[in-house]
Protein backbone atom coordinates (compact mmCIF):
# COMPACT_ATOMS: atom_id res chain seq x y z
CA UNK A 1 0.00 0.00 0.00
CA UNK A 2 1.38 3.27 -0.99
CA UNK A 3 1.13 6.01 2.10
CA UNK A 4 1.94 9.99 0.51
CA UNK A 5 1.71 12.49 2.67
CA UNK A 6 0.19 15.86 0.22
CA UNK A 7 1.43 19.09 1.24
CA UNK A 8 1.16 18.57 4.99
CA UNK A 9 0.76 21.37 7.27
CA UNK A 10 0.28 21.56 11.18
CA UNK A 11 -0.07 24.53 12.43
CA UNK A 12 -0.74 25.77 16.01
CA UNK A 13 -1.29 29.41 17.90
CA UNK A 14 -0.14 30.44 14.29
CA UNK A 15 3.12 28.77 14.01
CA UNK A 16 3.97 25.57 11.76
CA UNK A 17 5.33 22.89 13.27
CA UNK A 18 5.38 21.01 9.53
CA UNK A 19 4.97 23.09 6.94
CA UNK A 20 3.76 21.95 3.39
CA UNK A 21 5.19 18.19 3.61
CA UNK A 22 5.31 15.78 0.72
CA UNK A 23 6.51 12.53 1.42
CA UNK A 24 5.65 9.75 -0.36
CA UNK A 25 6.36 6.00 0.80
CA UNK A 26 6.30 3.16 -1.35
CA UNK A 27 4.88 -0.38 -1.05
CA UNK A 28 6.93 -2.64 1.42
CA UNK A 29 9.04 0.45 2.03
CA UNK A 30 10.77 1.37 5.23
CA UNK A 31 11.46 5.59 5.62
CA UNK A 32 13.12 6.75 8.08
CA UNK A 33 12.11 10.27 9.52
CA UNK A 34 15.30 12.12 10.88
CA UNK A 35 15.52 15.55 12.76
CA UNK A 36 16.56 17.56 15.54
CA UNK A 37 13.96 17.48 18.68
CA UNK A 38 11.23 19.45 17.69
CA UNK A 39 11.44 19.15 14.30
CA UNK A 40 8.49 18.05 13.51
CA UNK A 41 8.99 14.56 13.34
CA UNK A 42 6.47 12.98 15.92
CA UNK A 43 3.78 15.73 14.61
CA UNK A 44 4.07 14.12 11.36
CA UNK A 45 3.36 10.92 12.60
CA UNK A 46 0.60 11.76 14.30
CA UNK A 47 -0.81 12.82 11.17
CA UNK A 48 -0.89 9.47 9.90
CA UNK A 49 -2.53 7.71 13.00
CA UNK A 50 -5.32 10.19 12.94
CA UNK A 51 -3.99 11.66 16.77
CA UNK A 52 -3.87 15.07 14.68
CA UNK A 53 -5.52 16.60 11.52
CA UNK A 54 -3.44 18.55 8.76
CA UNK A 55 -4.61 21.71 8.73
CA UNK A 56 -3.78 21.98 5.35
CA UNK A 57 -2.65 18.77 2.99
CA UNK A 58 -4.03 15.48 3.12
CA UNK A 59 -2.61 11.98 4.14
CA UNK A 60 -3.33 9.30 1.43
CA UNK A 61 -3.43 5.91 1.37
CA UNK A 62 -3.26 4.32 -2.44
CA UNK A 63 -4.91 7.59 -3.19
CA UNK A 64 -7.30 7.61 -0.38
CA UNK A 65 -7.88 9.99 2.28
CA UNK A 66 -6.82 8.55 5.01
CA UNK A 67 -8.71 11.33 7.32
CA UNK A 68 -11.98 10.63 5.28
CA UNK A 69 -11.92 7.01 5.98
CA UNK A 70 -14.58 5.46 8.87
CA UNK A 71 -12.10 4.45 12.23
CA UNK A 72 -12.43 0.91 11.95
CA UNK A 73 -11.22 1.07 8.34
CA UNK A 74 -8.47 2.87 9.20
CA UNK A 75 -7.32 0.98 11.80
CA UNK A 76 -7.41 -1.90 9.77
CA UNK A 77 -4.94 -0.41 7.41
CA UNK A 78 -2.59 1.62 9.70
CA UNK A 79 -1.26 0.61 12.85
CA UNK A 80 1.38 2.95 15.22
CA UNK A 81 3.64 2.74 17.81
CA UNK A 82 3.48 5.94 19.45
CA UNK A 83 5.19 7.70 22.29
CA UNK A 84 2.00 8.61 24.08
CA UNK A 85 1.16 4.99 24.48
CA UNK A 86 0.64 3.72 27.81
CA UNK A 87 -0.38 0.49 29.39
CA UNK A 88 -1.56 1.66 32.47
CA UNK A 89 -4.41 -1.33 33.22
CA UNK A 90 -4.12 -4.23 34.68
CA UNK A 91 -4.38 -6.92 31.26
CA UNK A 92 -1.97 -9.52 30.91
CA UNK A 93 0.60 -9.24 28.28
CA UNK A 94 -1.40 -11.55 25.83
CA UNK A 95 -4.44 -10.09 26.33
CA UNK A 96 -2.87 -6.52 25.24
CA UNK A 97 -1.31 -8.39 22.00
CA UNK A 98 -5.28 -9.42 21.25
CA UNK A 99 -6.16 -5.97 21.98
CA UNK A 100 -4.45 -5.49 18.12
CA UNK A 101 -7.79 -7.58 16.69
CA UNK A 102 -10.32 -5.36 17.87
CA UNK A 103 -10.22 -3.18 14.22
CA UNK A 104 -10.75 -6.39 12.55
CA UNK A 105 -13.30 -7.94 15.20
CA UNK A 106 -17.52 -6.81 15.73
CA UNK A 107 -18.35 -6.24 19.16
CA UNK A 108 -18.20 -8.40 21.88
CA UNK A 109 -16.47 -11.29 19.48
CA UNK A 110 -14.61 -13.90 21.19
CA UNK A 111 -11.14 -14.15 19.69
CA UNK A 112 -10.93 -17.08 17.35
CA UNK A 113 -8.33 -19.92 17.26
CA UNK A 114 -6.27 -18.26 14.60
CA UNK A 115 -6.32 -14.56 16.14
CA UNK A 116 -4.91 -16.62 19.26
CA UNK A 117 -2.18 -18.54 17.10
CA UNK A 118 -1.55 -15.11 15.55
CA UNK A 119 -0.87 -13.05 18.79
CA UNK A 120 1.37 -16.32 20.05
CA UNK A 121 3.35 -15.78 16.61
CA UNK A 122 3.90 -12.09 17.53
CA UNK A 123 4.79 -12.68 20.74
CA UNK A 124 7.49 -15.47 19.93
CA UNK A 125 8.96 -12.84 17.08
CA UNK A 126 9.33 -10.18 19.88
CA UNK A 127 11.03 -12.46 22.25
CA UNK A 128 8.00 -11.83 24.82
CA UNK A 129 6.24 -15.00 24.94
CA UNK A 130 7.70 -15.86 28.23
CA UNK A 131 6.05 -12.68 30.08
CA UNK A 132 2.56 -14.21 28.38
CA UNK A 133 0.31 -14.16 31.72
CA UNK A 134 2.21 -11.11 33.42
CA UNK A 135 0.56 -8.21 34.07
CA UNK A 136 1.58 -5.63 31.51
CA UNK A 137 2.32 -3.42 34.97
CA UNK A 138 5.30 -5.20 36.47
CA UNK A 139 7.38 -4.67 32.61
CA UNK A 140 10.08 -3.03 32.08
CA UNK A 141 10.01 -0.11 29.70
CA UNK A 142 12.14 -2.33 26.75
CA UNK A 143 9.67 -5.15 27.40
CA UNK A 144 6.30 -2.87 27.61
CA UNK A 145 8.04 -1.59 23.99
CA UNK A 146 8.32 -4.97 22.56
CA UNK A 147 4.51 -6.01 23.66
CA UNK A 148 3.12 -3.14 21.97
CA UNK A 149 5.28 -4.02 18.99
CA UNK A 150 3.69 -7.01 18.87
CA UNK A 151 -0.34 -5.71 19.73
CA UNK A 152 0.53 -3.29 16.16
CA UNK A 153 2.25 -6.51 14.16
CA UNK A 154 -1.42 -8.41 15.02
CA UNK A 155 -3.47 -5.46 13.82
CA UNK A 156 -1.95 -6.82 10.20
CA UNK A 157 -1.75 -3.42 9.33
CA UNK A 158 -1.02 -2.44 5.95
CA UNK A 159 1.24 0.40 6.79
CA UNK A 160 3.36 0.68 10.07
CA UNK A 161 3.89 4.37 11.71
CA UNK A 162 6.77 4.32 14.54
CA UNK A 163 7.92 6.28 16.67
CA UNK A 164 10.80 6.01 18.15
CA UNK A 165 10.43 2.02 18.34
CA UNK A 166 13.59 1.66 19.59
CA UNK A 167 13.29 3.47 22.40
CA UNK A 168 14.44 1.55 25.74
CA UNK A 169 15.10 -1.31 24.02
CA UNK A 170 18.88 -2.44 24.48
CA UNK A 171 20.61 -3.35 21.48
CA UNK A 172 20.12 -6.66 20.94
CA UNK A 173 16.22 -6.31 20.78
CA UNK A 174 17.01 -2.65 18.87
CA UNK A 175 18.88 -4.47 15.87
CA UNK A 176 16.05 -7.51 16.13
CA UNK A 177 13.08 -4.94 15.91
CA UNK A 178 14.74 -2.97 13.02
CA UNK A 179 15.55 -6.27 11.55
CA UNK A 180 11.55 -7.48 11.68
CA UNK A 181 10.85 -4.14 10.13
CA UNK A 182 13.28 -5.05 7.53
CA UNK A 183 11.26 -8.28 6.88
CA UNK A 184 7.88 -7.13 8.16
CA UNK A 185 7.07 -6.00 4.14
CA UNK A 186 4.84 -3.39 5.37
CA UNK A 187 4.85 0.46 4.42
CA UNK A 188 6.81 1.67 6.98
CA UNK A 189 7.50 5.20 7.99
CA UNK A 190 9.62 5.36 11.38
CA UNK A 191 11.12 8.16 13.12
CA UNK A 192 14.53 7.41 14.37
CA UNK A 193 16.96 9.49 16.63
CA UNK A 194 20.09 7.07 16.09
CA UNK A 195 21.13 7.88 12.02
CA UNK A 196 23.36 5.02 11.96
CA UNK A 197 20.30 2.71 13.05
CA UNK A 198 18.12 4.73 10.33
CA UNK A 199 21.36 3.99 7.75
CA UNK A 200 21.39 0.22 8.26
CA UNK A 201 17.61 0.10 8.32
CA UNK A 202 15.91 2.82 6.06
CA UNK A 203 15.38 2.31 2.33
CA UNK A 204 15.31 6.21 2.38
CA UNK A 205 16.03 8.89 4.98
CA UNK A 206 13.21 11.82 5.05
CA UNK A 207 15.32 14.78 6.98
CA UNK A 208 13.09 17.37 8.98
CA UNK A 209 14.39 20.71 10.23
CA UNK A 210 11.98 23.46 12.10
CA UNK A 211 8.78 21.57 10.50
CA UNK A 212 10.30 21.45 6.81
CA UNK A 213 11.62 18.74 4.51
CA UNK A 214 15.25 19.75 3.73
CA UNK A 215 16.71 16.13 2.23
CA UNK A 216 15.10 12.67 0.97
CA UNK A 217 17.05 10.07 -0.61
CA UNK A 218 18.28 6.79 -0.04
CA UNK A 219 20.87 6.98 3.16
CA UNK A 220 24.27 7.27 1.28
CA UNK A 221 23.24 10.14 -0.76
CA UNK A 222 21.27 12.02 2.75
CA UNK A 223 24.03 11.29 5.45
CA UNK A 224 26.78 13.74 4.51
CA UNK A 225 28.73 15.47 7.03
CA UNK A 226 27.22 18.71 5.41
CA UNK A 227 23.57 17.65 6.31
CA UNK A 228 24.67 16.85 9.62
CA UNK A 229 26.36 19.90 10.46
CA UNK A 230 24.11 21.55 9.07
CA UNK A 231 21.20 20.29 10.80
CA UNK A 232 21.89 18.77 13.61
CA UNK A 233 24.72 21.03 14.39
CA UNK A 234 27.68 17.89 14.99
CA UNK A 235 30.77 17.48 13.10
CA UNK A 236 30.86 14.07 11.59
CA UNK A 237 33.09 11.78 9.28
CA UNK A 238 31.20 9.41 7.07
CA UNK A 239 32.75 5.47 6.74
CA UNK A 240 31.37 2.71 5.49
CA UNK A 241 30.78 -0.49 7.37
CA UNK A 242 32.84 -2.90 6.25
CA UNK A 243 31.11 -5.78 6.87
CA UNK A 244 27.19 -4.86 5.40
CA UNK A 245 28.28 -1.56 3.01
CA UNK A 246 25.93 0.74 5.28
CA UNK A 247 26.30 4.31 5.58
CA UNK A 248 27.89 5.34 8.96
CA UNK A 249 28.16 8.37 11.18
CA UNK A 250 31.35 8.80 13.69
CA UNK A 251 31.22 11.81 15.48
CA UNK A 252 33.44 14.75 17.02
CA UNK A 253 33.49 14.87 20.70
CA UNK A 254 32.27 18.90 20.86
CA UNK A 255 35.20 20.17 22.52
CA UNK A 256 37.43 17.18 21.86
N1 LIG B 1 -0.08 20.81 20.67
C1 LIG B 1 0.99 21.60 20.51
N2 LIG B 1 0.91 22.92 20.75
C2 LIG B 1 1.98 23.72 20.58
N3 LIG B 1 3.18 23.29 20.14
C3 LIG B 1 3.30 21.98 19.89
C4 LIG B 1 2.23 21.07 20.05
N4 LIG B 1 2.66 19.83 19.72
C5 LIG B 1 3.96 19.97 19.37
N5 LIG B 1 4.35 21.26 19.48
C6 LIG B 1 5.68 21.80 19.16
O1 LIG B 1 5.94 21.47 17.81
C7 LIG B 1 7.33 21.23 17.61
C8 LIG B 1 7.50 19.88 16.96
O2 LIG B 1 7.22 18.87 17.92
P1 LIG B 1 7.35 17.33 17.59
O3 LIG B 1 6.97 16.58 18.81
O4 LIG B 1 6.65 17.03 16.32
O5 LIG B 1 8.92 17.23 17.32
P2 LIG B 1 9.86 15.96 17.19
O6 LIG B 1 10.68 16.17 15.96
O7 LIG B 1 9.09 14.70 17.27
O8 LIG B 1 10.79 16.15 18.47
P3 LIG B 1 11.56 15.13 19.46
O9 LIG B 1 12.77 14.66 18.70
O10 LIG B 1 11.94 16.04 20.59
O11 LIG B 1 10.62 14.04 19.85
C9 LIG B 1 7.97 21.37 18.99
O12 LIG B 1 8.54 22.66 19.08
C10 LIG B 1 6.81 21.20 19.95
O13 LIG B 1 7.03 21.91 21.16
Amino acid sequence: MELVLDDLTVTVDGRDLVAALGLRVGHDEVVGLVGPNGSGKSTTLRCVYRALTPTVGRVLLDGEDLHGMPRRRAARRVAALTQEQRAELDFTVFEVVAMGRAPHRRDHQQVTGAERELCQQALDRLDVAHLAHRSVLTLSGGERQRVLIARALVQQPRVLVLDEPTNHLDIRHQLALLGLLRRAGLTTLVALHDLNLAASVCDRIAVLDQGRLVAVGPPTQVLTPDLVRAVFGVAAVVVTHPRTGATQLLYDMPGG
